[in-house]
């Protein structure tokens, strides 16, 4: 068997070709654009390229974005008292806080501090638990994208044995919630599992964020299961991979997410969709 190849690039494209045009049908009708503020604290290079990116996305689709670029000096209360300007205005339905964020800095007392339905990354422990209880409004961007990316294989996951490597709070854990919603049996595996190996197997669908390259080898992997690789490693001389060694995964799975052009369209993709719904959903007049 070779893998087919899960094209989050060119899905991505589309969706946000369909965004484009419900901003311009919502813009005639209600004389009103969406608008997502996006606020970054340093200089991270990484992170100026990300949110580059966004803006970038946010232009494309017709939406007002809003930067707030501020220096790594920056304070808890100055930043507090921004989130609260951002979340009292009118113009602004979405709010995203770059992470991660410099270390003196209480990123979770932040990302608290935003309004729930202004949420567009889902991390508030208020769309957290509406996720977990099966009641979501904002989803994160990451573990969504990766449901449209399944959706669009048609396979059916109802009982699918599904083993997601990672437990971080913006990938691994809302990623796990989205799986049990979709009726898989989910395992979360993270560095004090032992042998993960045997986890991987084991799975027919697997979902790797651990942003270690080649953690998870080709042999590994199940004959025909789902591989999803949210992991970006920019190796020396610039070549992206993924935490999966691809050329030996390729033969055994049945689906696989490249890198790039995998998972990473569909992330910046989710933001907008999320945005949109706060829009439409969460802010109708
Ligand atoms: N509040 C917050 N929300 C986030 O959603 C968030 C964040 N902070 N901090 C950083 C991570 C990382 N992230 C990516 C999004 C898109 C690509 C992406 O488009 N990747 C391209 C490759 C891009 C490249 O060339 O580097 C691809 O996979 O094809 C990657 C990574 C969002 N994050």
């Amino acid at each position: 068997m070779t893998a087919q190849l899960i094209d989050g690039k060119s899905i991505a494209a589309s969706l946000r070709q369909q965004i484009t045009k419900r901003v311009t049908e919502r813009r005639l009708q209600y004389l009103r654009t969406p608008g997502l503020a996006m606020i970054l604290i340093g200089s991270d290079p990484a992170s100026q390229v990300y949110v580059s990116h966004k803006r970038k996305d946010c232009k494309e689709v017709g939406f007002i974005s809003k930067a707030y670029d501020l220096p790594s000096e920056t304070t808890q209360q100055t930043l507090t008292n921004l989130i609260d300007s951002l979340n009292d205005d009118p113009s602004i339905d979405g709010i995203l806080l770059q992470l991660p964020l410099p270390e003196y800095l209480d990123a979770s007392k932040l990302l608290e501090h935003i309004r729930p339905d202004k949420d567009v990354d889902g991390f508030h422990p208020y769309n957290v638990g509406r996720l977990a209880q099966r009641i979501p409004l904002l989803r994160p961007c990451t573990p969504k994208g990766i449901m449209t990316l399944l959706k669009s294989t048609s396979v059916n996951l109802y009982g699918l044995n599904a083993v997601v490597i990672g437990a971080s709070n913006i990938v691994g854990r809302p990623m796990a919630m989205e799986l049990l919603l979709a009726g898989c049996t989910v395992t979360i595996t993270h560095r004090f599992t032992r042998d993960l190996v045997n986890h991987v197997r084991r799975a027919d669908l697997v979902i790797i964020a651990t942003g270690k390259p080649g953690l998870v080898k080709g042999e590994w992997i199940k004959e025909g299961a789902i591989v999803i690789d949210v992991g970006i490693n920019r190796l020396e001389g610039g070549r992206l991979v993924g935490d999966v060694v691809y050329e030996t995964a390729l033969p055994r799975a049945s689906w696989i997410t490249p890198v790039p052009g995998g998972v990473g369209p569909m992330t910046r993709v989710c933001l907008l969709e999320n945005t949109l719904y706060a829009a439409e959903k969460l802010h109708s007049e």
